[in-house]
Parts: C-alpha cells; sequence; structure tokens
C-alpha cells in the first residue's frame, strides 16, 4: 500500500509546496504532459503523489482518500465541520500567506470596527427592511466570527469569485475575503476593519485522521523523519 500525498496541481501554491519538500530532501515532480495530472516523489519509496485542485484537498483528506495534504489553512477551516476531529495540523509551512478579513466601502466613515457595523447593520434594516449583504465563500468561518462578535443583523450571500466587485454591482454592502497585498481592496475602494481579521492563513501540511495508516507505518516513519515530524497521536 502507498502513503499518499495530496498536493496543489497548480495555483499559487504548487511552486512553493515543491520547494518546501526539496528542502527536505525530497522532490516532488509533475510527470506525463504539460497538463496531465501526475506526478511521481523521489527520496523516500511508497509514497505517491497526488495531484488536487487546493480546494479539494480538504475533503479528500477527511474521506481518508489521501494519508497527507497541503492547502491553506484557511480551506481546511471552511470546508471541515470541527476540522481538528477529521484531521491533524502537522507543519505550518511560511508561505501562501493571506488574511481573511471583513471589509466595507472607504465611504463608510463611521464603520472602523464590529462594533460599528453592528450598529449600521441595525440601522440598516430598519431603513431597508432586509438585513445588510455581507458577500463571502467563507460562510462557515465568517458567521463563526461574527456570532463570536456579537454581530447578528446580516445576511450573508455567495460569492465564489471577484467578491470585491459585488458592492459595486449593488448585490452586497460589504464583503469577507482572503487579501494578501490589499491591491484588490484598495482598488474597490474598500477598506478593513480594525478588529482581528477572521482567520490568518497559510499553506499547511495535514494529515488525515481517516486514511488508513496501518498499511503504511514504515513509510509514515520514513517520511515524517524526513519532515523533521514527531509522533503524531491519533493517526492509525
Ligand atoms: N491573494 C492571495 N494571496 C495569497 N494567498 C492567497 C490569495 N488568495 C487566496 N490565497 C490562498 O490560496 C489558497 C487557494 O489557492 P488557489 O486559489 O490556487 O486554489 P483553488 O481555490 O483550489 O483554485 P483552483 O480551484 O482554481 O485550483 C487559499 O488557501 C487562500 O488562502
Ligand atoms: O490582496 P490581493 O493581493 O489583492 O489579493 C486578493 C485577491 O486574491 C484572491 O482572489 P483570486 O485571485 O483567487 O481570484 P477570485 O476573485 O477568483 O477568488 C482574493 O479572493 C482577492 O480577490
Amino acid at each position: 500500500m502507498m502513503l499518499k500525498l495530496g498536493v496543489p496541481s497548480k495555483g499559487r501554491l504548487m511552486d512553493k509546496t515543491f520547494a518546501w519538500f526539496a528542502t527536505h530532501g525530497l522532490t516532488l515532480q509533475r510527470t506525463g504532459a504539460d497538463r496531465e495530472y501526475a506526478g511521481s516523489v523521489e527520496g523516500v519509496d511508497g509514497v505517491e503523489l497526488v495531484l488536487l485542485s487546493a480546494s479539494e484537498i480538504p475533503r479528500e483528506l477527511a474521506a481518508g482518500r489521501i494519508h497527507l495534504g497541503v492547502t491553506g489553512s484557511d480551506l481546511v477551516r471552511e470546508t471541515l465541520a470541527d476540522w481538528q476531529a477529521q484531521v491533524a495540523e502537522l507543519a505550518l509551512m511560511g508561505f501562501g500567506h493571506a488574511d481573511l478579513v471583513v471589509a466595507v466601502p472607504k465611504a463608510w466613515v463611521d464603520v472602523e470596527t464590529l462594533d460599528d457595523l453592528d450598529a449600521v447593520a441595525a440601522a440598516f434594516r430598519a431603513r431597508h427592511g432586509f438585513r445588510l449583504r455581507i458577500a463571502t465563500k467563507y460562510h462557515r468561518l465568517v458567521r463563526e466570527y461574527l456570532r463570536a462578535h456579537g454581530v447578528a443583523d446580516y445576511q450573508l450571500v455567495d460569492s465564489q469569485g471577484a467578491t470585491e466587485g459585488t458592492i459595486k454591482n449593488l448585490t452586497a454592502e460589504a464583503i469577507a475575503d482572503i487579501t494578501s497585498t490589499g491591491e484588490t481592496l484598495t482598488a474597490n475602494h474598500l477598506k478593513i476593519l480594525r478588529d482581528a481579521p477572521v482567520h490568518c492563513s497559510q499553506a499547511t501540511l495535514f494529515a488525515s485522521r481517516a486514511a488508513d495508516w496501518r498499511g503504511v507505518a514504515e513509510t509514515r516513519a520514513r517520511l515524517f523523519g524526513k519532515l523533521g515530524l514527531g509522533d503524531v497521536p491519533g493517526l492509525e
């Protein structure tokens, strides 16, 4: 049986993931044709590379179809209910940093914090007869965050991309999205609320708690040794 390692097949996390494993003496490679999703791992026997979209890796880990997976910490927290019961966080990889933030139009001079947003949201509902709309694809994380901060008078509207544009398009009044340079927010005349971000994300190596670890015990020991990982309880 092979130990399956899921890594992003393209996009912003792929190259740095390969570089991170290289610093631990493991060569990850895409093989085959340019557009073929096949790969190999050199440096430790018994490991199979599985190339996946970063956003699919949390589900594959939860299902136990891969033993290990690299993806953004935001995607695991958003995709998996009670994520710590389903995966173990093995290593923060130090790249792919991005903050999930709540942002509002710069023109809202009275709104700098979540408390301000809460006050505006109540007034908005009274005036318009519907709740202030916050566009996001991070439904779970944003709901938990707003509940924890006592903001109640809002509705989430789903936005799977170009979220910063929803305000100009009049489909939302505020947004919650990931940002790294902040350029997209600035270009769309938005400002981040002063409170701590919903989540500070980075690329992370996760282990599945549902995968069959017994059949790959020797490979696991060799691989964890190379990666400098100690024993992780609960992987069986
Ligand atoms: N502007 C950004 N800067 C840095 N990291 C970002 C940025 N936007 C998103 N990310 C992070 O990148 C990860 C998602 O990567 P990416 O967009 O390549 O994957 P994806 O959603 O699976 O895309 P696709 O489905 O198109 O392959 C998330 O963890 C997210 O936090
Ligand atoms: O802070 P910045 O460096 O400007 O980056 C932020 C942007 O990057 C991500 O979008 P992505 O490129 O993944 O496109 P998307 O809108 O399709 O999600 C995110 O959703 C923001 O729109």
